[in-house]
């Protein structure tokens, strides 16, 4: 074990110092190359059911970290659409060892919540990692948002009417619905992930989300739980200490990395939101409204049909990317969410919108830092062909990227 350590220590550090691609980093070891600076803290604006609340950790994202390219060593088999590589986690299990190991010398360990990190990693007749808690350790296994089992051959739709009924258009802007720029800095692009790349990311969200640093029900400091479960990938966003770190506080793993094709698609989003707001001949910059970013933050939240998020403020990125009013982009998939926003934590001032499956919500600019929230999820209303592909649970996932 203490040559494994020396090993992979050896390799970060040829990642660091050399400008040649190393064959096979974890996604441990690539998050391993944030750098940490405590800075201030205090300018917390989070609620009980809000997920955002002061920064206080200064971190560097690595850039390697959004490169999945870096990540391979967690994995063995080939790649899906959305780059992220399927198959067996056959590295992850040293990995894990190694994290037990260097936290038991590190004398960091009493920093997690689940004291005895798991030593050993399974495997599932799909090829799926999962983590099994050793005997007596107080750990809780990820959180799966797909049910187990065969698919339902009650669905309506099938997946071919489905995407036939999309028009088969890569990123279709519909007219209507909401459709637009909501306010300045705000705009909402209606059904824009085609249906293929919402099953994909399903599919990929679980199958990250089932590993080390995946979903897990995250609490605040007060002890109250968050009506949703979350998985950060790239940072770890905490609403206990309300700072970015470089690991879950539920297994004491570093976040994955984000799945190129996610970040792909936010930037694409980007620049068709630019396009929107590019038709208003008012506007000589449409940068000045939405500033362009490259997410290396991704919130991943699973509402089941109970879940909600209170009104709340995202602000614990940097002070450079919120003065620069860098965008959150926000995808939903699943059934539909009533989302409120506004300038004040009132729900009574606030303006509603439906979310719903394949919508992209952005807010930069002079919306970053609105007041926002999801009251409640429309339980029924994911696309048949969703479903019947994933088997997603009865809710909703969301994913907002962000740049530190
Ligand atoms: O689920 C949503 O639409 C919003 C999520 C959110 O606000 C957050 O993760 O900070
Ligand atoms: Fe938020």
């Amino acid at each position: 074990m203490v040559f494994m350590y020396r090993l992979v220590k050896a390799k970060t550090f040829r990642l660091v110092t050399s400008p040649v691609p190393v064959p096979y980093i974890s996604r441990q070891i690539c998050s391993g190359l944030l750098s940490i600076r405590k800075m201030n803290g205090g300018k917390d604006s989070a609620s009980e059911d809000s997920i955002s609340g002061g920064a206080a950790i200064k971190l560097r994202p690595s850039p390697d970290c959004i490169d999945r390219r870096e990540c391979r060593g967690a994995v063995e088999t080939s790649s899906n659409s959305l780059g992220v590589r399927h198959g067996s986690f056959g590295k992850r299990r040293s990995m894990i060892d190694l994290r037990s190991e260097q936290r038991s010398g590190d004398g960091n360990s009493s920093k997690f919540r689940n004291k005895n990190i798991p030593a050993r990693v399974k495997r599932s007749k799909s090829g799926q990692s999962y983590r099994k808690p050793d005997e007596g350790a107080n750990h809780v296994a990820p959180f799966d948002i797909c049910l187990s089992g065969s698919r339902d051959s009650t669905v309506l739709k099938s997946l071919q009417e489905m995407e036939e009924n999309q028009e088969n258009v890569e990123h279709p802007i519909e007219e209507s619905g909401g459709q637009g720029v909501l306010r300045p800095g705000m705009v909402l692009l209606k059904r824009y992930i085609s249906l293929g790349d919402q099953i994909e990311m399903v599919k990929t969200c679980r199958e990250i989300g089932l590993g080390p640093g995946g979903f897990y029900r995250p609490g605040y400091k007060n002890g109250a739980k968050l009506r949703l479960q979350m998985m950060c990938l790239g940072l770890n966003w905490d609403p206990e200490t309300r700072k970015y770190e470089d690991q879950s506080p539920a297994d004491g793993c570093k976040p994955p990395c984000i799945p190129r094709k996610f970040n792909q698609l936010v930037e694409t989003a980007i620049q068709d939101a630019h396009g929107l707001l590019g038709k208003d001949c008012t506007l000589s910059n449409v940068e000045d409204m939405l500033p362009a970013m490259s997410p290396d933050i991704c919130i991943v939240n699973f509402y089941t049909t109970t879940g909600r998020l209170g009104l709340h403020q995202d602000r614990d990125e940097s002070s450079e990317s919120l003065d620069k009013g860098l965008p959150v982009v926000s995808f939903s998939v699943g059934d539909s969410a009533e989302f409120l926003y506004g300038d004040q934590r009132d729900v009574n001032k606030a303006d509603k919108v439906v979310l719903e499956s394949g919508d992209v919500l952005i807010f930069g600019g002079k919306s970053r830092h609105i007041f926002h929230g999801v009251t409640s999820v429309i339980p029924d209303s994911a696309p048949k062909a969703l479903i019947e592909e994933t088997r997603l649970r009865p809710g909703r996932l969301n994913l907002t990227f962000r740049q530190y």
